[in-house]
């Protein structure tokens, strides 16, 4: 039997593990992840052949960690699950890491690759340390199979110098690489093809405005199959609130806030060094400190259970359209649609009807029905505009990023 790619994509609150046949394209063979880790119980969904099945989890899984040894022993062990029943299986693990620093394209983990990545672990505090554990851990456990590391920030290398350059002394900000990098490029790229594909347009003709919202949550300008600005910057927490992080600030309300700002935070272990102030933004701030929840499902409802659930969804909106506004200007009005992904923008019928109706001086506009319906499964692009096809187009995608990495992968090796 040939081998298996095994796609790996640690975010914020879940972790999500595909396997794929190792041919061009790939084929899927089952997918399985675990999610709500951030609001335990968590919750394990396992997709195999027509099969899905849910449950709660009733083992502790605290972290990304817990959660891809968990899900890799249940699919191994899996008997129904033929084409993999170890690491012998396999032929390539992806990896979704979400800083990538410089690199512009995915790299094969070797000792050096994996200690370069490690140099700026702490830019992603929510992200690249859990990543990094599993591409170790696979190295410890599974040494046969090579890792390759696909990057978030690797589809934002195009933003021109003035959108990703800070307004700071430029020798302190080129020494230490501070500037704008941005965030969930995977998935762009899969909603970049995607769309166009379904617009019947090319990819590098397609100038698109899309929203990528999940537990993390940020906006992308694409021009000309391009991205030409995005909403995170030199780490995730920039731009729009999460699950929970802040999104901007004014970067002095830091030193207001607490003045215990600098120091290690309690959270800090002997390999990850996040600060006091980090911390707070990065993990006590979002939909968790102002409503207590870090679910949107429960703030995105037509009668808020409080005022701090209204005064969330609110803030979403009014940052949200700030973007739009922001980058339809970019784009010079000529957009062929707007998007919505991320697992808020493609289930909420409500967040997108409250946005889509204050865009209506842009000619957009919803068909109700088909908003409140909503993508059916296996729908990956779907139209939500009302009207003939004419103008911007509404529209929400599925996106997968572990289909993502598995297809430039297979492309490229197999
Ligand atoms: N029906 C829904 N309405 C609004 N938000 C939802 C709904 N279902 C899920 N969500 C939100 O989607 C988030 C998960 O998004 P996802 O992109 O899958 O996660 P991650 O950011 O961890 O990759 C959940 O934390 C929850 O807030
Ligand atoms: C970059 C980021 O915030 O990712 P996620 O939404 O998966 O947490
Ligand atoms: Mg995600």
């Amino acid at each position: 039997m040939s081998k298996s790619i095994l796609s790996v994509n640690a975010g914020s609150s879940s972790v999500k593990v595909n396997f794929y046949t190792a041919e061009n394209p790939p084929r899927p063979i089952a997918h399985a992840e675990i999610s709500g880790i951030t609001a335990p119980p968590p919750t394990l969904k396992y997709q195999q052949g027509d099969k899905t099945h849910k449950e709660e989890v009733k083992e502790k899984l605290a972290t990304p960690q817990d959660a891809f040894n968990y899900l890799l022993k249940r699919c191994f062990e899996d008997p129904e699950l033929s084409e993999v029943t170890s690491a012998d299986d396999l032929a390539y693990i992806c990896h979704r890491i979400v800083h990538g620093g410089d690199y512009r394209d995915a790299v094969e983990i070797n000792d050096e690759t994996y200690h370069h990545l490690e140099s700026f672990e702490d830019l992603a505090p929510l992200h690249n340390f859990s990543a990094l554990e599993i591409v170790r851990h696979c190295r410890a456990e599974l040494p046969k199979v090579r890792s390759i590391t696909f990057f978030d920030s690797a589809f934002h290398h195009t933003i021109p110098e003035p959108v990703r350059t800070y307004a700071i002394n430029q020798e302190v900000a080129k020494a230490n690489g501070l500037r704008k990098y941005g965030f969930h490029g995977i998935s762009y790229s899969f909603i970049l093809r995607s769309v166009a594909q379904f617009l019947n347009k090319p990819a590098d003709k397609t100038n698109l405005i899309v929203m990528h919202i999940g537990s993390g949550a940020s906006i992308c300008a694409i021009k000309n199959g391009e991205s030409i600005d995005t909403s995170m910057g030199l780490t995730p927490l920039a731009g729009l609130p999460g699950a929970t992080r802040s999104g901007d600030i004014d970067p002095s309300l830091v030193f207001h806030y607490t003045n215990e700002a600098g120091k290690l935070s309690p959270a800090s272990t002997k390999e990850m060094h996040i600060s006091t102030a980090e911390d707070i933004l990065n993990k006590q701030s979002g939909w968790k400190a102002l409503t207590g929840t870090t679910d949107f499902s429960e703030i995105a409802v037509s009668n808020p259970p409080t005022k701090a659930h209204k005064l969330a969804f609110d803030i979403f909106v009014d940052r949200i359209l700030g973007y739009i506004g922001n980058y339809y200007l970019k784009l010079n009005g000529q957009i062929d649609g707007v998007v919505f992904s991320g697992g808020i923008g493609e289930k909420s019928a409500l967040l997108r009807k409250t946005l889509i109706d204050k865009c209506q001086c842009l000619g957009l506009a919803l068909d109700d029905a088909a908003n409140d319906k909503g993508p059916g499964d296996g729908e990956t692009v779907k139209d939500l505009s009302q009207g003939s096809g004419k103008g911007p187009r509404v529209l929400v995608c599925q996106t997968n990023e572990q289909f993502e990495m598995a297809y430039h992968c297979a492309r490229s090796r197999c």
